[in-house]
């Protein structure tokens, strides 16, 4: 049987064994997992009876056509290695590997190959998977992954080129505004006395719901910022200072994380 085969059980392939089989885009006899951590294994046989595990790579490359991997960028290349001796070339590869380009991937077996960038907010349904194709994927093959992904979330097709600035936003952002979250919550919490899980609580709802304004009204971010701070209020008071002091601050935060994007997949 034709399965999709999902190498690796991280923190991207749980959720995407999650997410299809919960969407209903794939069933339980559609799909099948290796990956490298016995436990991993026993805990998504666990989570889904019936389940096909694979108890080696190159197991499940002899029974998929469609394989999916999910290890971590310095590891993809070790994998394709692995799996290309028991491919016959009419496979379709979908590498998540951060920094490993279309033309590294290709140089490593004989099929086609499509980059694809999850978020971890498609856990929830929320969010943009980036996808690439290879120009070797065949419409059908493009058109089958598209619609596996996009039964996670939204699916937006990206040149190679932009997909570094993309992933940016939309896979590493979640983190950033996690991050973000948490110091302006930890912040008022040592600023106030107010209690800290309270002080999470409050921001993480009021961040969610700035987002879904800006997405509902289609306004800008700054027509928010000049509907909230009031003329010589408090807001204007935060805003100043974060202006002064934030471009600065992103830049540095792009540029570090561009630099390490260029060397990830070494
Ligand atoms: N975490 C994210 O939000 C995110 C988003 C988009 C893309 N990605 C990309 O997805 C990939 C996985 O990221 P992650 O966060 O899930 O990493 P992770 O470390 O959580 O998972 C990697 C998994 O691969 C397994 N593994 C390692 N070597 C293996 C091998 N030789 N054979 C089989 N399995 C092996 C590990 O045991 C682990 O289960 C990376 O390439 C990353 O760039 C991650
Ligand atoms: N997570 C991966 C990383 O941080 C790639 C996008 C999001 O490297």
């Amino acid at each position: 049987m034709d399965r999709v085969g999902i190498i690796g059980y991280g923190h991207m392939g749980s959720m995407l064994v999650n997410g299809f089989l919960s969407s209903g885009v794939l069933g339980i006899d559609e799909i099948m997992v290796a990956s490298k951590r016995q436990e991993s294994m026993d805990a998504c046989a666990a989570a889904w009876p019936g389940i096909g595990i694979a108890r080696t790579n190159r197991e499940l490359a002899r029974q998929c056509r469609l394989i999916i991997i999910t290890v971590r960028p310095q590891e993809t290349r070790g994998v394709l290695n692995e799996i290309a001796s028991v491919m016959d070339g009419d496979e379709h590869v979908v590498s998540l590997a951060a920094g490993i380009s279309l033309e590294d991937l290709e140089g490593l077996f004989s099929g086609s190959v499509t980059r694809v960038v999850p978020t971890a907010t498609s856990a929830v349904g929320q969010g943009t998977t980036l996808v690439c194709h290879g120009r070797q994927v065949g419409m059908l093959d493009a058109l089958r992954a598209e619609g596996l992904f996009s039964s996670i979330g939204n699916v937006a097709l990206v040149d190679e080129v932009n997909l570094p600035a993309a992933t940016l936003l939309s896979s590493c952002g979640p983190g950033l505004l996690a991050a973000i979250i948490e110091e302006l919550a930890g912040a008022t919490a040592r600023a106030s006395g107010l209690e800290a899980g309270r002080a999470l609580a409050l921001t993480t709802e009021m961040a969610a719901a700035t987002a879904a304004y800006l997405r509902e009204t289609g306004k800008t971010p700054g027509d928010l910022v000049e509907e909230v701070a009031t003329g010589g209020g408090v807001t204007e008071a935060g805003v100043q200072r974060l202006r002064e002091r934030l471009p600065g601050v992103f830049d540095g935060t792009v540029a570090a994380m561009l630099e390490r994007y260029g060397t990830v997949g070494k």
